[in-house]
């Protein structure tokens, strides 16, 4: 399975390419031809457009300014955080990069969705990447957690899928999603925060498996404990617990700034299916246990 580049690069186009590779050689080819646009030293990322939803968060933020160190096209952040001093900071990082911010709200109805993604499309004429990273930690609120979390993440790929489904004519692309290690293994005390995150890791491993149909691959990002506002303080179902987050932030953490580091790592990895467990600043990719398989 190889990644198409949604745009020609460099003199040589994908479709000149394709006239003259067979399908397993083209990854290698593109490589090729994306290096001759980015210098030697450059990343997978060089000359990318990326979408990043929640690009302004406390891990959003410190990712999106070490995404803006990998000479990316364009950055478009698609956030409900509307802060343009923010969006400022980060045009005046990398002036390879062309940064452009549109409020959006995950929990909209997926065709506001559709016509956000085709301004962009219209815009950029392609995407390579989407990072989904919109979340809520609080387990008062059960149906704003799933609309968020997981809802809000289905509908914005759904969306996207109308713009890259190689059925569809499209080029392809690459799903980046926030899980988290509660998607692994649950806080307690937070069942529904948990929860939501299994549902996208889960989620998100059908969709890499479904890339050789629809020529798009998936992989999760899915951070341990890091210091954000987000878990400075949150309630537990039903109050199981008021003291969950200090309880839990009596445990090893990372901050944002390493956390950032090892996302980054895993997008130039661009592993299909990949399960990315970033925790204290390391980055390992886990293996799923199969207890069970339909074999369909
Ligand atoms: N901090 C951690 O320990 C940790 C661990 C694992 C996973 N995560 C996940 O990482 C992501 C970022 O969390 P954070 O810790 O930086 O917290 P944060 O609160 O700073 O970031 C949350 C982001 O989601 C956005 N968001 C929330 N609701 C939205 C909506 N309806 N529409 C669009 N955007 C919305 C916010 O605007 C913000 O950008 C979340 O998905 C979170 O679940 C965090
Ligand atoms: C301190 C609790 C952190 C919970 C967020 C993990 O996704």
């Amino acid at each position: 399975m190889f990644t198409k580049l949604c745009r020609p690069v460099a003199s040589i186009s994908f479709r000149t390419v394709k006239c003259f590779c067979k399908p397993r050689q083209l990854n290698k080819y593109y490589n090729i031809i994306a290096r001759a646009n980015c210098s030697a030293s450059s990343s997978f990322l060089c000359d990318k457009n990326v979408i990043f939803v929640a690009g302004l968060g406390d891990i959003g933020l410190d990712t999106s300014k070490e995404l803006l160190k990998r000479d990316l096209k364009n950055l478009v952040i698609l956030d409900r955080i509307d802060k343009p001093e923010l969006v400022c900071e980060l045009k005046e990082l990398n002036p390879k990069t062309k940064v452009t911010f549109m409020p959006y709200d995950v929990t909209v109805p997926i065709a506001e969705s559709k016509k956000l993604l085709k301004k962009i499309f219209d815009k950029l004429k392609c995407v390579d990447i989407l990072i989904n990273g919109a979340g809520i930690l609080d387990d008062h609120k059960i149906e704003a957690t799933i609309a968020v979390n997981y809802t809000g993440l289905v509908n914005t790929t759904t969306a996207i899928m109308d713009f890259w489904d190689i059925r569809k004519g499209g080029p392809g692309g690459i799903l980046c999603n926030i899980g988290s290690v509660t998607g692994f293994n649950a806080i307690t005390q937070v069942p529904v925060y948990s929860g939501s995150k299994a549902a996208v890791v889960n989620f998100t491993r059908s969709l890499a498996k479904l890339a050789h149909i629809t020529g798009v691959t998936a992989y999760t990002v899915n951070p341990g404990i890091t210091r954000t506002s987000l878990v400075a303080k949150f309630n537990s179902w039903l109050d199981v617990e008021p003291d969950v987050a200090e309880l839990l932030l009596e445990h090893p953490t990372q901050s944002t700034k390493e956390c950032a580091a090892s996302f980054v790592k895993a997008i130039e990895k661009n592993k299909n299916g990949g399960l990315w467990f970033l925790d204290q600043g390391t980055l390992e990719n886990i293996k799923w246990r199969k207890y069970w398989d339909p074999c369909i």
